[in-house]
């Protein structure tokens, strides 16, 4: 098993939150109220688009601004996810540091997308196993190492473990 060494980089924090917003399909066009203010920031607008300045001043709207670490719009590659939150995460797992990553939405959201992807837009666990396996080939040192792969899908609170 691998020595356990200090991560490389040393971040300020331990958990990382980011929002990836998939693009719109056929029959949701006409509902795109999301918006990018930053690479920081989501602006959610009150689905009655009729709503104008008057309303949004005098706080009758519903549209609402989100902050996370990081956010993703519908044109980011799983790849730009992945470089951006995870990729300093999973050489810490070769160091011997515990990682997760998790996520989280509604039905249709993108998880599945996000997580397990396509051939030509590869998801995050896909991503990690190839960084995985690509630092345990160059591993200069003598370790050993056990690579074992499952993933845990949460659906209505009950947990299912695929090996
Ligand atoms: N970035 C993306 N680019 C293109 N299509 C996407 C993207 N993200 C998601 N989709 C599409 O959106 C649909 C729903 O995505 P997905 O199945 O990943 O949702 P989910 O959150 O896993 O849903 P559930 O919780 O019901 O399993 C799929 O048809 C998927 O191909």
């Amino acid at each position: 098993m691998p020595s356990i060494r200090a991560p490389a980089a040393k971040k300020a924090t331990t958990l990382t939150v980011a929002v990836k917003c998939r693009p719109l399909a056929e029959k949701e066009r006409g509902r795109n109220i999301v918006r990018f203010s930053d690479s920081h920031a989501v602006r959610v607008l009150d689905p009655d688009l009729s709503k104008d300045y008057l309303d949004r001043v005098q706080h009758r709207t519903k549209e609402k601004s989100y902050c996370f670490d990081h956010a993703f719009g519908p044109d980011s590659a799983n790849s730009e996810v992945y470089k951006t939150c995870i990729s300093s995460v999973i050489s810490g797992v070769v160091q011997g540091l515990n990682a997760t990553v998790f996520a989280y939405g509604s039905t249709g959201s993108g998880k599945t997308y996000t997580m397990v992807g396509k051939s030509d837009d590869p998801g995050l666990m896909v991503l990690s196993l190839h960084t995985i396996f690509d630092l345990i080939k160059s591993d200069k040192d003598t370790d050993e190492f056990d690579v074992t792969c499952s993933y845990l899908e949460v659906y209505n609170e009950v947990g299912n473990l695929f090996t």
